[in-house]
């Protein structure tokens, strides 16, 4: 019998977990890894036996000051017990472990452990290393990554800030010399930072050598004010992560020693000149580090809000479907299926193809370290196009599963509005998402040229398809391939077409006079497109190697399940491009609008359990309506009873303001 079932729940919930066609636990066994799913279990636990990490009130009743007060407790707790809890080594544990204690909307910690520290590791020299790291670790700092300016995010180059050297004092001097020069955004760095990875432009012996990191102390360790020259504070409310303090920074003359400089790839030598870097890109890694890590991220909401919707799905019941037979469980129409399971396919999509991309991060990062940059600009290209593709369909589908859930799905207290604010930031943060797929453009840009001249660079698993030539017309028919060649193919046909056809223009406009420049962006759109064909067919592959490797049989008859529905609704969201060269027909269209009906159909039954399968507890879920027990109706209201508001009958101003206008109109309509 599944765990989930348990005494008291929801019993439409119930049925629906004991009609799946597989064993939860296998299940989820297999999504996480057994050595993971016990390790989850364990800290879960840990979490659960100590309520001090629990929230005094619903987030959601919280003013910001409140917010990010009890983030912060949290926060320390968190750093207190986790070395009782988890194994610190593994990223993994520390992950789920914040996630369970700290929630996802932001806290004091988030930028130091997701760039500082790996600004550290990846940019810091051996001695700054040995400087800074272990009083990292040990949390004797906590600092930030500042890099945005008020006047500029996506152009690198344009940065403002300067750090010029003075050879004399051996200093860098700090300056943020205009009003769009003020870093604005960095996570962390208006309240809770006392140091800083800081972004700015190096002047040395009177040449700019552009952007360059730098490792600053922003506020005194004792009092917390902040030093002398330093203006620091929070950028205020914004659309969502409120419990993080995102801040400003400015300076004014502010002297740094000359170590400040992060010297592991580029280095000033105490005259002032200037050592370059193997690669001009290096001092970007925890971007890419963060890129990568995005595309589990976006599995992560879409499976947290996949879960929510199917669960409550199953205990909502609205009209009937063949009239007199009694009102149906919301999930049974298709157009509901229509709308959530493509949402839990894309999510184990990103899943899987997450897992490859941080593998690649951490590859070339041992490579870096070995002095072999070979694979830099495939791990950039492959990171920016999927951060942009993961994000934006992230963001879409936790709108589809919010919607699903009618007029409680935009409750605070379904969680969504927590979930999709959080997500959509990453739409923007680590480069805005037309700029993303664009730097995947450039790469594709490259390997079209490489085609045209007959010269293919070294294999690539990632590109390798663009030097094939596949079938002139698509295969798709009714007939079942396991390995879904057919459909691979069309995403492959699509994706070197889309991308010759750009080159072909490209160099078209150029020939008719236009710079490389002004051609480029009179195809950026195309460009765009080409980006996220290739995108589609990297997650796509990705999906088709990994289900075949499942050995349990009834297990992988539910991936299969999901797969395909996830390749055929992306065939259906990239049938124009499929039809628009005669590649597919009208025919094959309908086909694979069947085989998502049909994998829709396939999956009804198991979707509570496939769900519950993910593991997501209620901590991490925080949503009345998709609480594991299914008790969504009292539990609504009983958090609406928890409302601030419903603190008072009668609120104090009442008699002010709405009391006093209906008392005087009612006694004018007397007179
Ligand atoms: C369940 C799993 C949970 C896991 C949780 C784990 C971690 C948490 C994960 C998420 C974080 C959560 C919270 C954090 C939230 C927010 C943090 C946000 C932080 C930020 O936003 S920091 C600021 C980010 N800013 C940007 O991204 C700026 C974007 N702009 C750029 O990157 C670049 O300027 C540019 C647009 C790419 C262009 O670069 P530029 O310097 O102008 O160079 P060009 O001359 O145009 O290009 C030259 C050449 O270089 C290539 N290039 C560019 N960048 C790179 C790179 N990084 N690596 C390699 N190569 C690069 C470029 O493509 C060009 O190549 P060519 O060969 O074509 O010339
Ligand atoms: C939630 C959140 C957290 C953040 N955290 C941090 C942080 O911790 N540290 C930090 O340093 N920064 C942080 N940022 C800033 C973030 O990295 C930038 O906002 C982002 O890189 C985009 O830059 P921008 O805001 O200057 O947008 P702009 O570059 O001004 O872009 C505006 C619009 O112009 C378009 N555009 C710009 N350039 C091009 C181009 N070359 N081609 C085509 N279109 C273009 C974009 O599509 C975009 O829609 C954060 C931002 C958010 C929203």
């Amino acid at each position: 019998m599944s765990r989930y079932i348990r005494e008291g729940d929801n019993p439409d919930l119930t049925e629906e977990r004991r009609k799946a066609s597989f064993d939860t636990e296998a299940m989820a066994e297999l999504f996480w890894g057994a050595r993971n799913l016990m390790r989850r279990r364990e800290i879960a636990n840990y979490v659960e036996q100590h309520r001090e990490f629990d929230d005094p009130q619903p987030t959601a009743f919280m003013t910001r000051e409140e917010l990010i007060e009890n983030a912060t407790r949290k926060a320390v707790l968190t750093m207190e017990h986790a070395e009782k809890a988890i194994d610190i080594t593994r990223d993994e544990e520390s992950h789920y472990f914040n996630a369970l204690t700290m929630g996802i909307d932001g806290n004091p910690f988030g930028l130091h452990l997701v760039m500082a520290i790996p600004t550290i590791m990846n940019n810091a020299d051996e001695g700054q290393q040995d400087e800074w790291l272990p009083k990292a670790l040990n949390r004797e700092f906590i600092a930030t990554y500042a890099q945005t300016e008020m006047g500029h995010g996506t152009n690198l180059k344009k940065l403002e800030t300067t750090a010029t050297y003075d050879p004399k004092t051996q200093e860098f001097i700090l300056h943020s010399p205009t009003i769009t020069s003020t870093k604005w955004w960095p996570g962390n760095l208006g309240k809770s930072s006392n140091y800083s990875v800081v972004m700015a432009q190096l002047y040395s012996q009177g040449k700019c050598y552009g952007a360059h990191p730098f490792f600053v102390q922003l506020r005194d360790l004792r009092t917390h004010k902040p030093l002398p020259g330093i203006t620091v504070g929070d950028i205020g409310p914004k659309f969502g992560i409120n419990t993080n303090d995102n801040g400003f920074l400015r300076f004014d003359q502010v002297r740094i020693p000359r170590r400040s400089m992060f010297m592991k790839h580029a280095k000033i030598l105490p005259d002032g000149t200037y050592v370059p870097p193997s690669h001009s890109k290096l001092n970007y890694s925890a971007m890419v580090y963060v890129r990568a890590a995005v595309v589990s991220l976006m599995a992560s909401h879409l499976l947290a809000c996949s879960t929510i919707a199917v669960r409550y799905s199953c205990i909502r019941r609205q009209g009937e479907i063949t009239p007199g037979t009694g009102e149906v469980k919301v999930l049974d129409y298709q157009t509901q299926q229509y709308r959530i399971f493509p949402q839990i396919a894309r999510g184990v999509a990103f899943r899987l193809s997450g897992n490859y991309i941080i593998q690649l991060y951490r590859q070339t990062m041992t490579d870096i370290k070995n002095g072999d940059i070979s694979a830099v600009p495939d791990l950039h290209a492959i990171s920016c196009g999927l951060k942009a593709v993961t994000s934006y369909q992230g963001a879409l589908g936790l709108e589809q599963c919010r919607m699903a859930c009618g007029g409680h799905g935009y409750l605070q207290a379904s969680g969504f509005p927590l979930q999709y604010t959080v997500a959509i930031g990453a739409c923007t943060y680590e480069g805005e998402n037309m700029v993303m797929l664009l730097q995947t453009a450039r790469h594709l840009i490259k390997m079209a040229k490489a085609i045209r001249s007959g010269r293919p660079p070294k294999p690539n698993k990632v590109i390798d398809y663009l030097f094939k030539k596949g079938p002139t017309k698509c295969l798709i028919d009714q007939t079942y391939d396991p390995n879904y060649q057919s459909v691979l193919e069309a995403f492959e046909h699509l994706s070197r077409r889309v991308t010759l056809e750009v080159y072909d223009r490209l160099v078209q406009l150029q020939q008719q006079g236009r710079s490389y420049e002004l051609a480029w962006n009179e195809c950026a759109v195309d460009l765009c497109k080409a980006t996220r064909a290739h995108v589609r067919t990297f997650l796509a592959k990705t999906f088709v190697e990994e289900v075949n490797k499942i050995a349990d049989i009834s297990l992988k008859s539910v991936f299969q399940d999901l797969l395909q529905l996830y390749l055929f609704y992306e065939v259906t969201e990239c049938a124009a491009g499929l039809l628009e060269d005669g590649f597919m027909s009208g025919q094959q269209l309908t086909y694979a609008k069947k085989n998502v009906y049909d994998a829709l159909a396939k999956i009804r039954p198991n979707a509570a359990a496939i769900v519950d399968s993910f593991d997501i507890s209620d901590r991490e879920l925080q949503s009345v309506l998709g609480r594991r027990d299914g008790n969504v109706y009292e539990n609504l209201l009983k958090w609406a009873q928890m409302s601030p508001l419903n603190k008072h009958d009668v609120l104090p101003f009442h008699h002010k303001y709405l009391g006093k206008m209906m008392d005087e109109a009612r006694q004018k309509s007397k007179l």
